[in-house]
């Protein structure tokens, strides 16, 4: 880890899948060797964003949510997050790890509900320009495993239930299979399985940073 500058660092993967969990470790190991990292999520991360969040994650509107006003909000909330968090923050070489960014805009908005890929593409040229993760973490399993360990959490955590958590399995395997095409097209990505152990997970998760210039 020789670059004194910061990095951009995304976790990426369908509902439980332990994005969460493990940014949480990495972002301890990482304070531990002397960095200073800030831990964020999308949507959300800013004052503003959190609540094109809250209207995002509501399950219950009066009116159901167009899928073009469903991807317009995500990136109206990224562009807020990029300029007033995750810029500053690499600006000052601290290092920056986000629970989702704009893979998961292609992969749910685009693989999942079908919008066009390349209004995806122009959209996000127009939020965030060529502003990119240094690296991207994919936590990859079939939906229903990820699934079933969020509700779970829900479960245990009595949160309510959200309005993508409501979608058929069908919709989140989608968004699976354009996450693993975004992996294959990109060198970025590190593709983690996690349907292992979470200790299995998190062992992999620490390689990838912990051989000095791994990352
Ligand atoms: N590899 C794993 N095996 C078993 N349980 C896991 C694993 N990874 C995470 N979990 C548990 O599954 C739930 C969802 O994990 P979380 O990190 O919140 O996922 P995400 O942020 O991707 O939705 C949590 O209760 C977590 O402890
Ligand atoms: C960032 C982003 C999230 N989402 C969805 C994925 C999640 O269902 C939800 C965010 O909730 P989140 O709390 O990240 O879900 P989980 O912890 O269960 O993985 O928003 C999109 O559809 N597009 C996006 O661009």
């Amino acid at each position: 880890m020789q670059n004194p500058t910061g990095r951009f660092i995304t976790f990426e993967g369908g509902e439980g899948v332990g994005k969460s969990t493990n940014i949480q470790a990495l972002a301890e190991y990482l304070r531990s060797i002397g960095k200073t990292v800030i831990v964020t999520r999308e949507p959300g991360g800013t004052p503003i964003a959190e609540k094109i969040r809250n209207d995002l994650l509501k399950a219950h509107h009066e009116e159901p949510m167009a899928p073009m006003a469903e991807l317009l909000l995500m990136f109206a909330a990224r562009a807020q997050h990029v300029d007033a968090v995750i810029r500053p923050a690499l600006e000052r070489g601290d290092w920056v790890l986000c629970d989702r960014f704009t893979d998961s805009t292609i992969a749910y908005q685009g693989y999942g509900r079908g919008l066009s890929l390349s209004t995806i593409e122009q959209l996000k040229t127009m939020a965030q320009g060529d502003f990119s993760p240094d690296h991207t973490i994919l936590l990859d399993a079939p939906a229903s495993v990820g699934m079933t360990r969020a509700r779970a959490r829900g479960e245990e955590l009595n949160e309510e239930t959200d309005r993508f958590e409501t979608e058929e399995m069908a919709f989140f395997e989608r968004a699976r299979e354009g996450f693993l095409a975004l992996a294959r097209s990109e060198s970025r990505f590190h593709i983690v399985d996690a349907s292992q152990s979470l200790d299995d997970v998190t062992k992999q998760v620490l390689a990838l940073f912990e051989i000095e210039g791994n990352i």
